[in-house]
């Protein structure tokens, strides 16, 4: 905690309950006085101090859809690509109903499933290879599911780039399938950067993934360490972390310890069994809510201040 605890926002101290999108029902949190003070903190610190840290699947993607819809993860819109060998839906079947369980396993240590995950996405590179595959089919799938974004997120990317806020869409799953999806949603802008497994060509044919491989347990800005995307955030010290899995909560380690890091998890699975772990691991638990108003909220309250800074300045130096 530094001198800025003592410091205020312009209008006085933000008070969670005056934030109505985070009195509503469905916004839970176990610490609403820690949520306040790094609300507070967040709104001193303005925008060049923020960067966002989000997962892709069923957190920038739709949990729920008005349709009833389901919306594929990134690996599933490339396994419906058509020109995927027979055998391949059947192997990577295969994987995954020996993999995943092992994933979620409640009992067995992270550090004996790493090994397991990187056998896992090793298997599953080497099945996406050796045949001729165009990224055209990603992009006709993907096409499909631009619409199943949570609602109001054109606006939140748009929000970000405004404030020149570094947004990290992390995913354990393909890259070039969440590329595809963000693009085609026309979210993509230059502040937005996508760190996950891309598909790697050789000779014209499939070549597995790229390194460095993203697997559940390597999913967080250690994986950062010395490339260009972390000179630019290292000294953002205020984060918000967006997720809809319980690790998700931790794409932020590897940052400093000082840092102030607000997570938010998207909860839509089995409400009343997780509600206890997520109320544990997020600051703010959002229950079925299938847009991106919450994380809107914090950013109108930091682009507000801002403004009032830019104001003052401006006077100060008439
Ligand atoms: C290697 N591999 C991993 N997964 C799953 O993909 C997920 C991607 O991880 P994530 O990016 O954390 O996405 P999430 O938002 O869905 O949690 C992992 O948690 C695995 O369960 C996989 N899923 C499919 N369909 N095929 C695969 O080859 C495969
Ligand atoms: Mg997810």
């Amino acid at each position: 905690m530094g001198c800025d605890e003592k410091r205020e926002p312009a209008g006085g101290k933000l008070l969670v309950g005056d934030i109505s999108a985070l009195t509503r029902d469905h916004c839970r949190m176990r610490y609403p006085a820690k949520v306040e003070r790094i609300i507070n903190e967040f709104v001193m610190g303005g925008p060049e101090r923020m960067q966002v840290v989000s997962d892709f699947d069923y957190t920038i993607t739709k949990q729920r859809t008005e349709d009833g819809g389901a919306v594929p993860s990134s690996f599933g819109i490339f396994n419906a690509c058509k020109s995927l060998p027979e055998n391949f839906k059947e192997e990577t079947d295969k994987l995954y109903h020996k993999y995943r369980p092992i994933e979620i396993d409640p009992h067995m240590p992270i550090a004996e499933k790493v090994q397991y995950m990187i056998e896992w996405w090793t298997k599953s590179g080497e099945l996406t290879s050796g045949f001729p595959f165009d990224q055209s089919e990603i992009d006709q799938i993907a096409s499909k599911y631009k619409h199943a974004l949570r609602d109001r997120t054109h606006e939140f990317f748009g929000d970000l780039q405004r404030l020149g806020i570094p947004t990290l869409v992390f995913s354990a799953g393909l890259g070039n399938s969440v590329v595809s999806v963000l693009r085609q949603a026309n979210v993509m802008h230059p502040n937005v950067k996508v760190v996950s497994n891309f598909l790697q060509f050789k000779d014209g044919l499939l070549d597995g993934f790229q390194q460095p491989m993203i697997h559940t347990f390597n999913k967080n800005e250690t994986v950062l360490d010395g490339n260009d995307y972390y000179d630019l955030v290292h000294t953002r010290d205020h984060i918000i972390v967006m997720g809809d899995s319980i690790g998700d909560a931790d794409m932020a380690s590897g940052v400093p310890a000082s840092s102030h890091i607000l997570k938010i998890g998207f909860l839509f699975d089995h409400v009343e069994a997780n509600m206890e772990k997520y109320m544990d691991t997020f600051d703010i638990v959002l229950v079925d809510d299938q847009t991106m108003d919450v994380p809107r909220t914090l950013l109108a309250l930091i682009e507000k201040q801002h403004q009032l800074n830019l104001q003052a300045g401006k006077q100060s130096s008439l």
